[in-house]
C-alpha cells in the first residue's frame, strides 16, 4: 500500500468517508484507512431471518439536517418508524401502560417530571453548543454530574426515574456519568430534552430501508476502490514540515500533505500523533470514554404486539434490557422488536456468551410484550464495549470537568492533522447527524488549506 496522496483519513466510519468524499469532490486524491474489514464503524446493517437489520445506529429525525441532506442526496429512502399503540413502563419492578406521550406516573411525579423538563430545556439554552465553556455557569455545572443536579432538583421518585431512563436512552450511560454542563449543551444542540427521546417528529422518527450502513457504503463509491483500504489499523500520524506519514500496524505507510483522523477520541488515545500534541488534545483522547451498549434484535413469524394493541415500545429502570421499540420493515413486513441493554447493565453483561445475552433479552421482551417473545424466528446482537474499534457506544462523553478545561481541543487542527468524528460535532454530536456534520467540516478545512497560496 506504501502510497502518496494530498490527504489520508483515517476511519471509515460515516464521517471519514463524509469528509473523504468531499475533498475527492475538489479534484484532490484521498485514501481511507479503516481498522475493521468492513465500513460504517457504528452503524452495521446485517440480514437477520431474512430481513434488513441495523444492530447500530439506525434512526434519524427530522431536526438532524446534514444526514438528511446526505441521503436525499445518495437516493436513500427512509420509513416511518412504528409507534402507533400502547406503551410499557417498568418502574419499581412494576409494569404499567399508556398512551401519547404522559406516562403513566402519580400525579405528583408527572408533576414533577413536567417542571424537571421545562427547567433543563431553559437551563440547556444558556449552554452555546459551539462552545459549551462560554455559559454562565460553565464551571459550576461542568463540576456536576446529572445524578448530582437530579438529587438537589428533582424530589419525586417517579420524576427521577423518568430522567434516569431518559439518560440513559440518550447517552448509553449512567446519570452518575455524565457531566451536567455537557447534558446540557447535548440537550440543546439537538432541540430540547423531549425530541431526543421521542419518535413522532423526535430523533427516532425515521429509519433508512436499507439500513444505517448503506450511507457508507453509497459514500465510499465516489472513491476508487484501491484508495478505500480494509483492515488497516492505524498506529502513528506522524508529521514534519511537508506532510504526514500514517503507518498501520502492519508496517504500511500513506504519505499525505494533510490527514483527517476520524476515529471516536477514545480510538485515536492509541494511535501516536508524537511528542508534540498539545496536552489539550491528550486529554481529549483520555477523558470522553464511550457509553455502553449491547443492542439485540429478534425476529418473529408474527407482530403480536402490534396485534395485542401494543406500540413495541417499552421502557425500564429494572432492566437488563432498558428500552424496546417496534423494529418492522415498512409496512410492518418482517416482524422484529429492537433491545437495549444500557449503561451499567451494559457493563454487567459485556462479554458474557452470546446465548445468554439473547435469552435474557427475549425475556425482557417476553415480560414487556407476552410470552410469544420468546419463540422468535432469529435473534442476533452486537455487544459493542466488546467491539476493539469502538470499545462502546452510542459515542464519548465528556467526563465531568473536561469540556470546560479541554472542549477547544476537540476541532482546534493539530498542525496537518484534522479531527472528525460524531464527537466533534457541535449540533449533531453523538449522532449519525454528527458524523455528516463533522466530515463536512473536516473537509473543508482541509480543502481550504490544499487551496491556499503559498508552501504546501
Ligand atoms: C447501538 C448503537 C445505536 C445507535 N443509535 C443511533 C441512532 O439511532 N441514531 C443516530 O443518529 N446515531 C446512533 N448511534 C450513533 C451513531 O451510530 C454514531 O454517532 C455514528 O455512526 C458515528 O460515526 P463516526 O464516523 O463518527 O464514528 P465511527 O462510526 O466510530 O467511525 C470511526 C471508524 O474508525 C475506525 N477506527 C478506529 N480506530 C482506528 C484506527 N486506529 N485506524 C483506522 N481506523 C480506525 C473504526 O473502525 C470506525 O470504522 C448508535 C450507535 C450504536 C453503536
Amino acid at each position: 500500500m506504501d502510497t502518496s496522496v494530498d490527504v489520508v483519513v483515517v476511519g471509515g466510519g460515516l464521517a471519514g468517508l463524509t469528509a473523504a468524499r468531499d475533498i475527492a469532490r475538489t479534484g484532490a486524491t484521498v485514501a481511507v484507512l479503516e481498522a475493521r474489514d468492513r465500513l460504517g464503524g457504528r452503524t452495521l446493517t446485517r440480514d437477520v431471518g431474512g430481513g434488513t437489520v441495523d444492530l447500530g445506529g439506525q434512526w434519524v429525525g427530522p431536526h438532524q439536517h446534514h444526514v438528511l441532506r446526505l441521503a436525499d442526496g445518495l437516493g436513500l429512502k427512509r420509513f416511518a418508524q412504528h409507534h402507533q399503540g400502547t406503551k410499557v413502563l417498568e418502574v419499581r419492578g412494576g409494569l404499567r401502560t399508556y398512551r401519547g406521550k404522559v406516562p403513566s406516573l402519580p400525579l405528583l411525579s408527572l408533576l414533577d417530571l413536567q417542571r424537571t423538563v421545562w427547567r433543563l430545556d431553559a437551563l440547556a439554552k444558556k449552554v452555546p453548543p459551539e462552545k459549551p465553556a462560554a455559559a454562565p455557569r460553565a464551571a459550576e455545572w461542568d463540576a456536576l454530574t446529572l445524578e448530582q443536579w437530579k438529587q438537589r432538583h428533582v424530589p419525586t421518585w417517579g420524576a427521577r426515574a423518568a430522567l434516569d431512563i431518559a439518560a440513559r436512552a440518550v447517552f448509553a450511560a449512567e446519570p452518575s456519568e455524565l457531566s451536567f454542563l455537557s447534558f446540557l449543551s447535548y440537550v440543546h444542540a439537538n432541540g430540547g430534552l423531549m425530541p431526543l427521546t421521542e419518535v413522532e417528529g423526535g430523533a427516532q422518527a425515521e429509519r433508512f430501508v436499507d439500513g444505517a450502513q448503506s450511507l457508507s457504503r453509497r459514500l465510499a463509491q465516489a472513491l476508487p476502490p484501491e484508495r478505500v483500504v480494509l483492515s488497516a489499523p492505524v498506529r502513528a500520524v506522524l508529521q514534519d514540515g511537508r506532510g504526514v506519514t500514517v503507518t498501520t500496524t502492519d508496517g504500511r505507510t500513506v504519505r499525505a500533505r494533510y490527514a483527517v483522523v476520524a476515529t471516536p477520541p477514545a480510538l485515536a488515545e492509541h494511535i501516536d500523533f508524537g511528542a508534540d500534541l498539545p496536552a489539550g488534545r491528550r486529554r481529549v483522547h483520555a477523558e470522553l470514554p464511550m457509553g455502553s451498549v449491547i443492542k439485540v434484535v429478534a425476529t418473529y413469524a408474527r407482530p403480536f404486539w402490534r396485534e395485542a394493541g401494543l406500540s413495541g415500545e417499552a421502557v425500564s429502570d429494572v432492566g437488563p434490557v432498558r428500552l424496546c421499540f417496534d423494529d418492522c420493515g415498512p409496512q410492518g413486513h418482517h416482524p422484529a422488536l429492537v433491545g437495549f441493554f444500557l449503561g451499567d447493565t451494559a457493563r454487567a453483561w459485556t462479554g458474557r456468551p452470546s446465548a445468554d445475552i439473547q435469552r435474557t433479552a427475549l425475556e425482557g421482551f417476553a415480560r414487556f410484550f407476552g410470552p410469544q417473545a420468546l419463540t422468535p424466528i432469529a435473534v442476533a446482537e452486537l455487544d459493542w464495549k466488546a467491539e476493539a474499534f469502538s470499545t462502546g457506544c452510542y459515542g464519548g462523553l465528556p467526563r465531568p470537568g473536561t469540556l470546560t478545561a479541554v472542549g477547544d481541543a476537540l476541532r482546534a487542527p493539530f498542525g496537518r492533522v484534522h479531527w472528525a468524528g460524531t464527537e466533534t460535532a457541535i449540533h449533531g454530536t453523538g449522532y449519525l447527524d454528527g458524523a455528516v456534520e463533522s466530515g463536512e467540516r473536516a473537509a473543508t478545512e482541509v480543502a481550504t488549506r490544499l487551496t491556499a497560496p503559498g508552501p504546501p
